[in-house]
């Protein structure tokens, strides 16, 4: 065999000589190799891999566990890394970081988007001295991650096991599809768990996908498989630029299936809706693209398209909990404002919010802190963004939904809207408590608190604001399309200088 011969029969053995015990575990378990991922994700015959011979002198290691490269989604240009689970469980030896390096410095230097295709035991245990501490050891993943980190999109599929230092990567990255019942994201396994601090919970419990994406958010979206959460992947960077001086790509405009009206949205401040159909009757049919719809749903996030333009909602919603505002909530909503600022998505705030929520549970978790962090990422975002006041914003909820004070483009209210302090019942019993307290008579007491309640409404009448110029317009619920879809394109030319500074030190 000549050299010619030896070199090509070797990439094959590398690429495609599975034992037999490896297919056979794959398929029992549902799961694709790295390369059938990568073949979904990118383009045909696109992909270039890096690297393909890393540890080729030790046959139990192809390519040292990860396959890397690059190729084009929609005929854009990606970085790629891909774990082979099949090879030490997608453990991360000295090579397999210095390739997971190298790909993460090529997307730096190239400006691709990256998407890593995570499964993993993280760190090589039997190879740490050369794998874990150095300057080119694993935390130099990590550093380079932070770098791209609004400079490229970074994408996480999960599709197994995120252990210890794995768990890393998706935390950095600006989504995380996990494949339901197959992926996981822990610092310390259960067994782990168990002798070190004597608690025993089950996988699921303690880094499960559906733990993930309901109660730590570390995960965004729950996918049935492999296969979902690579068009999960592709569909995701459909709405994104590759770098943060791109545009997103736009699409053909196609108008709501069903169009906005005014009985989808009901009069009484306290009567729940689900806040989905008012975003459906807005946004180009079928371009509404939710991310963590499991966690905090009292707060609606995602992309869609307006006029076949790429935009990010943020939205109250009322049928969940009221639509009020909690930690979880204000979280979810900060990191998406700072990912479409990041990548020059306009922002389409829907308010119908009571406020933040009140009491010592939610003051021990840190409401303050929380809420201050989105209200920054508000004041933070230059992108256009536009406020809509669908039926009320009250106390600092208007604040954390870019009322007129975080320059919106506009505020745009439909005609039932109000906007206030709070709510007609606690301000009147707010100011008027002591006087309440002290009439005995029921009838007269409802009397009084009805006289009052009625000054209040005067007071934040909504053609009053108007006339104040608190808001902009007020526009029918049929219009609010057009209106938006016209604010939105005169604003694209903004400048989005906003401090002078190296970074505000924000409440995290
Ligand atoms: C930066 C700090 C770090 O990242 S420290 C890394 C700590 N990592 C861990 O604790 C994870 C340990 N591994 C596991 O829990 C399991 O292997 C997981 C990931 C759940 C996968 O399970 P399963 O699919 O059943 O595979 P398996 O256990 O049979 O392993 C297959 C072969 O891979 C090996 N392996 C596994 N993990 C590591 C590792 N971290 N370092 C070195 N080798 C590892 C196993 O020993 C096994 O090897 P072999 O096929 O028996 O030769």
């Amino acid at each position: 065999m000549d050299q010619y011969e030896r070199i090509g029969e070797l990439a094959e053995t590398t690429k495609y000589a599975w034992p037999s015990s490896v297919e056979e575990r794959l398929v029992a378990s549902g799961k694709l190799h790295a390369r059938e991922r990568i073949g979904l994700l990118v383009d045909a015959g696109s992909f270039r891999e890096d690297g393909l011979f890393a540890n080729a002198t030790d046959p139990s290691l192809p390519a040292d566990g990860v396959v890397t490269g690059t190729g084009t989604v929609d005929g854009r240009p990606v970085a790629i890394m891909a774990n082979d689970q099949t090879v030490k469980a997608g453990s991360w030896g000295a090579r397999t970081v210095e390739k997971i390096v190298r790909i993460t410095e090529l997307a730096y230097r190239h400006r691709l988007p990256i998407i890593y295709l995570v499964d993993s035991a993280g760190a090589r245990i039997t190879d740490q001295v050369e794998l874990f501490p150095g300057r080119r050891g694993a935390g130099r993943i990590f550093a380079n991650q932070v770098r791209l980190s609004g400079r490229v999109p970074q994408v996480c599929c999960l599709f197994g096991p995120s252990a210890a230092g794995g768990a890393y990567i998706p935390a950095f990255c600006d989504v995380v599809f996990m494949v339901e019942g197959h992926a996981s994201m822990y610092l310390g396994s259960p067994r782990m768990a168990e002798v070190v601090i004597g608690e025993r919970v089950t996988l699921e419990e303690m880094g499960g996908a559906r733990m993930h994406a309901t109660i730590s958010g570390c995960g965004d979206n729950l996918v049935v498989d492999d296969r979902g959460a690579i068009e999960a992947a592709r569909a995701f960077l459909s709405y994104l630029p590759s770098d943060f001086e791109g545009d997103p790509p736009r699409e053909e405009p196609r108008e709501p299936l069903v169009p906005l009206v005014r009985s989808l949205i009901p009069d009484a401040p306290q009567q729940g809706y689900d806040i989905h159909r008012v975003i459906e009757g807005l946004v180009d049919a079928g371009s509404f693209f939710e991310l963590k719809p499991l966690f905090a749903p009292e707060l609606v996030i995602g992309f869609a398209r307006l006029d076949g333009q790429s935009i990010g909602i943020v939205a109250n919603n009322p049928a969940v909990k009221g639509g009020v505002l909690f930690v979880d909530s204000a979280d979810k909503a900060a990191r998406f404002i700072w990912l479409c600022d990041a990548f020059n998505i306009p922002l389409v705030f829907l308010a119908d919010v009571p406020g933040f929520m009140i009491g010592s549970e939610v003051e021990r978790q840190g409401i303050i802190r929380h809420g201050a962090k989105m209200i920054t990422a508000v004041a933070e975002a230059t992108v256009p963004k536009v406020s809509v006041i669908v039926r009320k914003a009250y106390g600092a909820g208007l604040y954390a939904m870019c009322g007129p004070a975080f320059d919106p483009e506009a505020t745009i209210a439909l005609p039932g809207a109000s906007i206030a302090v709070m709510g007609p019942e606690p301000a009147v019993n707010a100011v008027y408590y002591r006087k309440i307290q002290e009439i005995d008579d029921p009838a007269e007491r409802e009397r009084f608190v009805a006289a009052r309640r009625e000054e209040y409404e005067r007071d934040v009448d909504l053609v009053r604001l108007a006339a104040d110029l608190v808001v902009d317009a007020i526009v029918q619920p049929e219009d609010l399309r057009s209106e938006l879809i016209a604010r939105l394109s005169r604003a694209a030319v903004k400048d989005r200088h906003f401090s002078e500074r190296r970074h505000g030190v924000p409440p995290v």
